[in-house]
């Protein structure tokens, strides 16, 4: 009989001195949550950003180092004008509301992906929260914004080869490290849980090179109905599997 010790125990409650310091959301389902409801798509929208503020503060409740927040959304374009204008006015509001917050709890608001394609009053928020935090030492909040993976990689090869050619940079010197310098998460450590919700089992062009070694938990909880336990269920899941696997 093999005796189950405390290191191979399955856990139900989170074991706070083993959190995973980085963890990446995609953000999908709101508009399925609206549907399910009868109500119009930016109403799920609206209780996603509820959402958000529900999983940031447990993210600095839990001390994590990093939380990346990636909204799978299918590519504005083919989002009704109304809507995208209705999103495009979220973080303002977002940052209006909770800027103060985040600044009392020391966290740094990072994004990653281009600014371009974002109406001036969404980018000016964005910067304007981005330096009023940069000092800041706690939670780092990453959002990505425009983001793909693929052409994060294809800008970072450019930009390697532009120090290359400029004798800044040696074809010896590139390995997987200097990779990951040119990537815009140069700033933080690869995500150690993925997280994604409403079902769908896809990265979607999210962090490709980012999550090589990363655990993935899926669930079908739509992100609206995404809240604090549903996080510390996941890091108690993943806390489970690294205990499993964790040591020889
Ligand atoms: C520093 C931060 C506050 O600045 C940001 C500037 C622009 C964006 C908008 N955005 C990027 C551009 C794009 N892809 O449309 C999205 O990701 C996007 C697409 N749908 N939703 C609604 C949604 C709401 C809640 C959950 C998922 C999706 C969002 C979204 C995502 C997160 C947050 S947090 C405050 C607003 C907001 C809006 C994001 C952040």
């Amino acid at each position: 009989m093999r005796f189950k010790t405390k290191k191979n125990q399955e856990q139900n409650s989170l074991d706070l001195t083993n959190v995973p310091k980085h963890v990446a959301i995609i953000m999908d389902g709101n508009g399925r949550w609206a549907k399910k409801r009868g109500l119009p798509r930016v109403a799920g929208h609206r209780e996603g950003m509820k959402t958000i503020k529900k999983v940031v503060e447990r993210a600095v409740e839990l001390e994590l180092d990093a939380l990346t927040l990636y909204a799978f959304s299918t590519e504005n374009w083919k989002r009704p004008p109304k809507e995208v204008e209705f999103i495009m006015k979220l973080p303002s509001q977002f940052l209006d509301t909770y800027l103060p917050d985040l600044i009392q709890n020391n966290v740094r608001v990072t994004t990653i992906g281009h600014y371009d394609g974002l109406p001036e009053l969404t980018k000016q928020a964005v910067q304007y929260s981005v330096e009023q935090t940069k000092n800041n030492t706690g939670l780092v909040l990453n959002f990505a914004l425009n983001y793909g993976s693929r052409s994060e990689i294809v800008d970072a090869v450019k930009s390697i080869c532009e120090d290359v050619q400029s004798n800044n940079l040696s074809v010896e010197d590139i390995d997987e490290g200097i990779i990951s310098d040119y990537l815009y998460t140069r700033h933080i450590q690869d995500p150690d849980l993925v997280i994604r919700t409403s079902g769908e089992q896809r990265l979607s062009n999210y962090l490709l090179w980012q999550v090589a070694y990363s655990e993935f938990y899926f669930t079908e909880k739509l992100w609206p109905e995404f809240d604090q336990s549903a996080l510390d269920e996941a890091i108690i899941e993943f806390q489970n599997r690294k205990r499993r696997f964790g040591g020889l």
